[in-house]
């Protein structure tokens, strides 16, 4: 029997209005905050509402990096994540937190652009790098001229990153000083298809065996044109499906003494980065949450079942309420952490306490939405399956929700089950 050839299968448009964005803030958690912080907020929501929500399920459906994007986030200010870059404006951490939850609840794979591009590649590289290393790539990162990459997981240390097993030795090369990387990286955001990669390696002796290895984790700025690097992008994701991670190969690659960051030189420069960054995943959990809970309530009202909208009925309000209760308790958190955080009073674990609390949140209130549209909320066009499928990468990146839970046991207990 002949059966018809397979044919490319285009998004369909959503079945009910789900796209009048509004505040939703229950407890006015954000509602006194400085006008120059909420401008930045509503430029942000702005920019979801003009920019990516018209496009961005082609891009999650085809895989494709949207890359038109990228330029015009930098246009906005928005890719270097609030990162400090000289010239531009200081953003606060609660205005940038906004900007995060506005930019997730449109869609997770470009708040993931801006986290790996500012949050992870630029900050290294801000907090860590020489002074001629910050004048040579921060301002074109926040232009969106060079893509950076942040290298830390390999394939056999995901969650035991501090374990990893890619070496940096000193050597000379054609008269040149420098280093040679040897490793494998996994999951690379931006590590296939950017510029510059940050790589974290063990600095251990080199070939002459002199003792000039410190067996500390370093850090390296790597062009990816770099001889001997490969990035391989991995393919058959079914979360963050509009950016690239990617498997990387380094073979002997050599870079200069100028490409290590000298204020990187053992993990807590690396822990460093990612605590300023876990918070900012917080925040982009309560923006999934918030897009799933306002398109079950949009849904809800709009659909009609029995006679009547779903919304009329007593369960369905019921779940309503649970969803924005939920969200309402991560807005809360978030916006007290962050404000910890701006008085530099946020301690790791309270960190860790934003991205175990909200991205749990995220989750619930996503499957919830999800079966609240029935059939239609497993249509791309209606935007929850998107969310509910990119929150299982939050849920797993920048430290599993099992490795924040026992961040926290250990602080409550005093006892590390870590070792
Ligand atoms: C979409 C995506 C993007 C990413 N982007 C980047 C990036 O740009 N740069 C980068 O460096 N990394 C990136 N990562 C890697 C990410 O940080 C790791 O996936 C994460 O740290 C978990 O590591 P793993 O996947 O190896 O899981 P594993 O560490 O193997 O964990 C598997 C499971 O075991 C649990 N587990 C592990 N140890 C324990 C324990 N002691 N007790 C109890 N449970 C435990 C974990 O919580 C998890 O549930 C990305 C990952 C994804 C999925």
């Amino acid at each position: 029997m002949s059966r018809p050839a397979p044919t490319q299968i285009g998004v369909t448009a959503p079945d009910y209005d789900l796209s009048a964005p509004s505040d939703v803030d229950y407890a006015r958690a954000f509602a006194d905050v400085a006008p120059e912080v909420r401008e930045h907020q509503l430029r942000a929501r702005r920019f979801v509402q003009d920019e990516v929500l018209p496009v961005i399920d082609g891009y999650w459906e085809r895989a494709e990096v949207p890359f038109d994007l990228v330029k015009k986030l930098a246009e906005h200010d928005l890719l270097r994540d609030g990162v400090d870059v000289a010239g531009r404006p200081t953003v606060s951490l609660m205005a940038e937190g906004l900007a995060s939850m506005e930019i997730s609840r449109g869609d997770g794979s470009v708040a993931t652009i801006c986290g790996v591009q500012g949050g992870l590649a630029l900050r290294s590289i801000v907090m860590h790098g020489s002074p001629e290393q910050v004048e040579q790539y921060a301002e074109p990162m926040a232009r969106g001229e060079i893509l950076g990459a942040f290298a830390l997981t390999e394939p056999t240390h995901g969650s035991d990153s501090v374990s990893l097993e890619t070496t940096a030795r000193r050597t000379v090369r054609d008269g040149v000083e420098g280093y040679v990387l040897d490793g494998e990286k996994k999951w690379i955001g931006f590590g296939s298809c950017g510029d510059i990669t940050v790589v974290w390696a063990r600095l251990v002796d080199s070939a002459e065996g002199a003792g000039d290895g410190d067996g500390q984790v370093h850090g390296f700025i790597v062009p990816q044109d770099a001889p001997g690097y490969t990035g391989t992008t991995i393919e058959g994701k079914m979360s963050l499906r509009a950016i690239w991670q990617a498997h990387i190969e380094l073979d002997d690659v050599f870079v200069p003494a100028d490409a290590a960051l000298p204020g990187a030189t053992s993990f807590k420069a690396t822990s460093a980065v990612l605590f300023a960054t876990r918070l900012t995943v917080a925040w982009s959990a309560v923006g999934h949450a918030v897009a799933c809970y306002e398109a079950a309530l949009a849904y809800s009202t709009q659909r009609v079942q029995f006679g009547k909208p779903l919304a009329a009925r007593q369960m369905v309000q019921e779940r309503l309420t649970r969803m924005l209760s939920t969200v309402t308790q991560m807005q809360l958190l978030v916006g007290r952490l962050t404000e910890l955080a701006e008085a530099g009073e946020l301690t790791g674990e309270q960190a860790s306490l934003a991205k175990y609390t909200c991205t749990r949140g995220a989750r619930e209130v996503a499957s919830i939405a999800r079966d609240m549209l029935g059939g239609n909320g497993i249509l791309l066009g209606n935007r929850v399956a998107r969310h509910f499928a990119d929150i299982e990468a939050l849920h797993t990146y920048e430290g599993t929700e099992s490795m924040n839970a026992l961040i926290i046991g250990r602080d409550l207990t005093g006892i590390s089950s870590f070792a």
